[in-house]
């Protein structure tokens, strides 16, 4: 089952061709990495599956999804804790999947500590325990692994392999290696 599929895109930004006729497919499982150099478009690419951008031709579908971008998302003033459950409950999440999610990306011991404290790597770390606690099966990550140092790469890997043997699917757009076996290639 396709939780994603590209069929014959073109995107333009300002005026400019940033890919055309592209199509591709993210099965249950599945993993995709989107490669590139700066201003390629990965980022473009991944609001393109997220619905916060039209296609200039061609069609996107795409299941239920959660969007790692580069702001968090995550009320700066609430303890970590609370804005994370914030979420979960706008996803109709249990309070569990919160927790599950903090202590898979090790950010337990940070729950009480207000998001606007927590350092550049702990909050991009927060940001994917809310995709992680979203349910979502189509995660979509834009640079998950800035900021990160080698140990959180590591938890990012681990958490991108749990969601996909449990059948989930993941888009990640990096310019850092990120493991992901057998996952296809978007080279832009
Ligand atoms: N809102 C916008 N309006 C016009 N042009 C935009 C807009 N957002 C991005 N662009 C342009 O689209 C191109 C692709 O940007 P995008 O952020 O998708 O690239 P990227 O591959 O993610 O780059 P990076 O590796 O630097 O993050 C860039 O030339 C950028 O200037």
């Amino acid at each position: 089952m396709s939780l994603l599929v590209f069929r014959d895109v073109t995107c333009a930004r300002g005026g400019r061709m940033l890919f055309e006729g592209l199509s591709f497919a993210v099965e249950a499982g599945g993993g995709c990495l989107v490669t590139g150099p700066n201003g390629a478009g990965k980022s473009s690419l991944v609001r393109l599956a997220a619905g916060l951008l039209d296609a200039a031709a061609g069609s996107v579908e795409a299941g239920p999804r959660a969007l790692l971008g580069e702001p968090s998302a995550l009320d700066p003033e609430l303890p970590l804790v609370r804005a994370l459950a914030f979420w979960a409950g706008i996803d109709g999440q249990p309070r569990a999947a919160v927790d599950a999610a903090l202590a898979a990306l090790d950010l337990a011991h940070l729950a009480e500590v207000p998001v606007r404290l927590l350092s550049t790597g702990q909050r991009r770390r927060a940001g994917l325990a809310r995709v992680a606690a979203s349910g979502a099966p189509l995660w979509l990550l834009d640079e998950p692994a800035n900021g990160l140092d080698v140990r959180s790469i590591g938890l990012l890997e681990a958490l991108i392999a749990a969601h996909r043997a449990k059948g989930g699917a993941v888009v990640v757009a990096t310019h850092l290696p990120v493991a992901m076996p057998g996952a296809s290639e978007v080279a832009l």
